[in-house]
């Protein structure tokens, strides 16, 4: 028999397997994929609760984050680049506004930003996703949650985000920017900022997304309102601060309205 530890490790949510243990496919695979149609009557019932469970995990474990920002970007950067430093200097930026960093939890960006902001004293969390390959939390994550099922773990980065940092990346921070800005534009979350860094990266996608899609009316102009792109990470915490501001602002004016409405009522 072999030594466990030695080989490759799969994390499934809070289970860890090793060795011949690992399947061949992932939680999210097997629930997705349409070919596994003669598991749906005996399985699917099961994966709800699972699925469940990792509602509760996470909302459990997160409930008591102070204000958090949630930082996305390549997994693929390699320490050294200019973009992993940018990377460690807004999680470092974000830190010392008091906020706490949620990252992926995985290599590249998040690795840089969880590292900057443990390392400024702030909270650094990672939520991982069980991947088909090898795969851990970054060495700087101080709260990991393992995710079996990519839209539970998709929920917890906006529900406990005052905002997102979006560095550059690839398909899977494609997908977290525009889910972003599909929540902020159809009013399923209020007042989300959300950051672009890296202005060279972003200005092709930026330009066709006026160019193209405004112009062809598939989005209106205030949909960009919310974006704020730049390559300093103090002005996208200001932005941020900004945001929360604004939202503490509104919040405010309301109570005061509902007292003295109240009032009214009562003399
Ligand atoms: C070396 C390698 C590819 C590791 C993958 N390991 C990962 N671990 C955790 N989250 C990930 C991983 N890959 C993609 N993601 C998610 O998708 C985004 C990055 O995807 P991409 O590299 O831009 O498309 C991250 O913000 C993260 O939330």
């Amino acid at each position: 028999m072999t030594n466990a530890s030695r080989g490759p490790e799969r994390h499934k949510g809070p289970v860890t397997l090793r060795g011949e243990a690992i399947p061949p496919s992932t939680a999210d695979e097997r629930l997705l994929d349409s070919r596994t149609r003669d598991e749906w009557k005996t399985k699917d019932a099961w994966r709800a609760l699972r699925i469940l469970s990792e509602f509760v995990e996470g909302f459990e474990e997160l409930s008591d984050l102070p204000p958090a920002v949630s930082v996305f970007g390549s997994a693929r950067n390699k320490p050294g680049t200019p973009e992993w430093d940018l990377a460690e200097r807004v999680g470092a930026a974000l830190a010392r506004a008091g906020y706490a960093v949620i990252t992926g939890g995985g290599p590249g960006m998040m690795e840089a930003a969880n590292k900057g902001a443990a390392e400024a004293g702030g909270l650094s969390v990672g939520l991982g996703i069980e991947l088909p390959f090898e795969q851990k939390l970054n060495d700087w994550v101080q709260i990991g949650i393992d995710f079996r099922y990519f839209f539970a773990r998709k929920t917890m980065f906006v529900k406990y985000a005052s905002g997102f940092v979006v560095l550059p990346g690839g398909f899977g921070t494609m997908d977290e920017l525009f889910e972003a800005l599909t929540l902020v534009q159809t009013r399923k979350v209020t007042r989300f900022p959300v950051v672009l860094m890296g202005t060279d990266y972003w200005a092709g996608l930026l330009d066709w997304i006026r160019g193209t899609m405004l112009t062809g009316g598939k989005i209106g102009e205030h949909d960009l309102d919310l974006i704020c792109l730049t390559d300093d990470p103090d002005k996208a915490v200001e932005h941020i601060l900004e945001a929360d501001q604004a939202i503490a602002d509104r919040a405010a004016a309301k109570a005061a309205a509902d007292q003295k409405a109240a009032d009214r009522a009562t003399s």
